[in-house]
């Protein structure tokens, strides 16, 4: 047995979560996707069953109060707070990312106040958020100036009213500096905005702590809640009253069922809430995410450095000279949950990552030439790591 593999045995059984992975529905794949999509906790089902057959099945309209659909979007805010460092009554969970997107950013434009035309937006984002911020500038009347994130404090200034970042950015995995971003920021009288789709779940964010002012994450990676389950927004409570949503539904009023032509925003995260749950997705995210019980992030974040680290090491000891350059830093302090790899043939990309799957490594790619492998701490274990290096390294020398 190779020096690495007896290293991956005795690192999984030293794993205090590694007892976590029979929680979930997984085969003999190396399942390094869920960046993408998080794996099934495996009572997901059942209770699923319950929620249709019982719930919708027999209860019918009696189960937005008996079952608790009405308040699901804030009792599941509530369960995802501590995982990303908010106080209960801060987070509401609804509609994709891409709207909270728009909900968050106008919201900060009109929190900025006048005299601020600036919204400076990571110029390496995830393209949905480029697009929206791009048209809620048009509809507000400020302009988006884009900016790499290290660039974001040279670049402020009086005109800033909004800035929209990612924590994790989701093609590289840099892990960017949420503390310190976002009280430079603040210096320039600006308001944060966070997008944390490649770190809730993954690792210690502290929205409280920091003093974020709105942050938006999906639910659907590492926090496993299955395709398309909906969104989180998260507003600082110091912002509440004033939180102004640009697309104030109905189930945002104080007064929902009182049906009256005037608009009365809720109080609290409610004001952040559209139009009718999206019940089956929430209640199927909220069973999911039992899976944390017990489990801190710290615990997870220290996991996942350790696979991350390990797995960087496989490659570079397995893939032969030259043939992949990571492009996540190796610095912990600016990694993220995932590794990603630059194929130097960029031709090859696609054709690597098919025969990986087709060898039971599930990872993706970006176009033109990144491989992606996403090590959710929860599922993914040491031998994991190293299989999937030492398959890498195969496809690669064929
Ligand atoms: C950083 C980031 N923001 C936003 C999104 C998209 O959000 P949605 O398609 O759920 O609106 C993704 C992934 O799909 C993402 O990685
Ligand atoms: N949301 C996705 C989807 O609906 C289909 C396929 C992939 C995704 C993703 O999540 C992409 C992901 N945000 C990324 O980091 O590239």
């Amino acid at each position: 047995m190779s020096d690495f593999k007896e290293r991956a045995e005795a690192l999984d059984s030293a794993d205090t979560l590694a007892a976590l992975r029979e929680l979930f529905t997984l085969d003999d794949t190396v399942y390094l996707d869920g960046n993408s999509l998080g794996a099934l906790p495996r009572h997901v089902p059942a209770r699923m069953q319950d929620v249709i057959a019982r719930q919708w099945g027999s209860l019918r309209i009696r189960s937005w109060d008996e079952s608790g659909w009405w308040s699901a979007p804030e009792r599941i805010g509530d369960r995802i707070a501590p995982l990303v460092g908010a106080a209960a009554g801060r987070i509401v969970v609804g509609d994709s990312t891409s709207v909270n997107v728009f909900k968050a950013v106008v919201a900060a434009t009109r929190l900025a106040g006048d005299g601020r035309d600036e919204i400076l937006v990571d110029a390496t984002t995830f393209p949905t958020d480029g697009y929206i911020a791009g048209s809620a500038a048009r509809m507000t009347g400020h302009r988006v100036v884009p900016v790499a994130p290290a660039d974001v404090p040279a670049a402020l200034g009086p005109r800033t009213a909004a800035v929209l970042l990612n924590h994790v950015d989701f093609r590289t995995g840099r892990l960017h500096d949420l503390p310190g971003l976002t009280a430079a920021v603040h210096e320039a009288g600006a308001l944060a905005v966070w997008d944390l789709c490649h770190s809730a779940g993954a690792l210690p964010v502290g929205l409280d702590a920091h003093g974020v002012d709105l942050a938006v994450g999906c639910t659907y990676k590492y926090l496993n809640g299955g395709p398309g389950s909906p969104a989180f927004l998260y507003v600082a409570e110091r912002h509440q009253a004033a939180f102004d949503s640009p697309l104030p539904g109905w189930t945002s009023h104080a007064d929902p069922f009182g049906m009256t032509p005037g608009y009365v925003p809720a109080d609290g995260s409610v004001r952040g809430r559209v139009g009718t749950p999206d019940i089956l997705s929430m209640l199927a995210l909220e069973a999911s995410l039992d899976v944390w019980e017990g489990v801190s992030v710290e615990a997870v974040r220290a996991k996942s450095l350790a696979l991350t680290d390990f797995f960087l090491e496989c490659v570079a000891a397995y893939v032969p000279e030259g043939r992949v350059t990571p492009v996540t830093p190796a610095a912990h302090a600016e990694r993220g949950s995932q590794v990603s790899l630059r194929c130097e043939d960029a031709d090859e990309t696609e054709a690597v990552m098919s025969a990986l799957i087709e060898r039971g490594v599930v990872g993706d790619l970006r176009r033109p030439d990144v491989l992606r492998f996403g090590f959710t701490p929860l599922y993914v274990g040491f031998a994991d790591a190293e299989r999937a290096a030492r398959i890498l390294a195969e496809v690669l020398e064929v």
